[in-house]
């Protein structure tokens, strides 16, 4: 009899998306944010999320990452379509599948650097002793572990960020969703912790979304899409073919 377990493990191999986005829509009353958009992301992929503002990335980003519904259309994680799960399912596999970095006031302000990266593997049951090791060795990797005892406003920007993706690490997700993770940060700190990200992302084979104006921001990628208007463009790369 053929395992299908391990006929999916070849299917994976053959190149099949981590992640996938099919004629996804998504309204906002009558703001059209998503008209039309097609995209597949691979396992250890950067992919850069690029278009003008008002253009659809972060929508497009929400409903990749389940935390919007899209009207129409449908998304594939894992063989599984997200878009039918319902909102503790959702919460379920971002927790434990999904990263996420934001631009702007991600770390809790009661907590030290460290419970701050620590966080997210307590809330995956994850025993106090054993999230607080684990944390620190992310902290350790992104060259923070001198600053786990301080508070986020006891850190510089730069070094915020970086605890903000090492808290995002800290699950072993398998994709980061990053919208504007250095655009609070001047040119040259974001694209220090831009670099710090994309390899320590590639050498743990997670997948990164990643949404910016930057096209500084954009060459860390393996590959930008382009959305305007709500459609997601022909990708700027030529894609292999199949
Ligand atoms: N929660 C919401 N309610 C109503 N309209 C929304 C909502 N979120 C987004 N929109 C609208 O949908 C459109 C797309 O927004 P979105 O945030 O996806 O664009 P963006 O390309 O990420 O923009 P920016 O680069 O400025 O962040 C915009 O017209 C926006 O005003």
């Amino acid at each position: 009899m053929i395992d299908s377990r391990a006929l999916e493990g070849v299917i994976e191999d053959a190149g099949a998306p981590l992640l996938q986005a099919s004629g996804v829509r998504k309204a906002f009353g009558k703001t059209r944010a998503l008209k039309q958009a097609d995209v597949q992301i691979h396992a250890g992929e950067i992919v850069a999320v690029m278009g003008p503002s008002g253009s659809g990335k972060s929508t497009l980003l929400h409903c990749l990452a389940g935390i919007l519904v899209p009207d129409e259309g449908a998304v594939v994680y894992d063989g599984r379509r997200v878009d039918r799960l319902d909102e503790e399912q959702r919460s379920a596999l971002r927790r434990t599948d999904f990263g996420f970095v934001f631009q702007f006031g991600q770390l809790l302000g009661e907590l030290t650097v460290l419970e701050n990266v620590a966080l997210p593997l307590l809330l995956n049951g994850v025993k106090r002793g054993e999230a607080m090791a684990r944390a620190g060795q992310w902290l350790e990797t992104f060259g923070l572990i001198e600053l786990g005892r301080r508070r986020p406003h006891e850190v510089s920007g730069g070094q915020a960020q970086r605890t903000a993706i090492a808290r995002a690490m800290a699950t072993s997700p398998k994709v980061i969703f990053a919208d504007e993770p250095t655009g609070s940060l001047d040119s040259a700190a974001g694209l220090l912790v831009l670099d710090s990200f994309t390899s320590v992302a590639q050498s743990h084979g997670v997948a990164i979304v990643l949404v910016t104006h930057e096209s500084r921001v954009a060459a860390y990628a393996t590959r930008t899409i382009v959305v305007r208007d709500g459609v997601v463009a022909t990708p700027t790369a030529v894609e292999p073919s199949r």
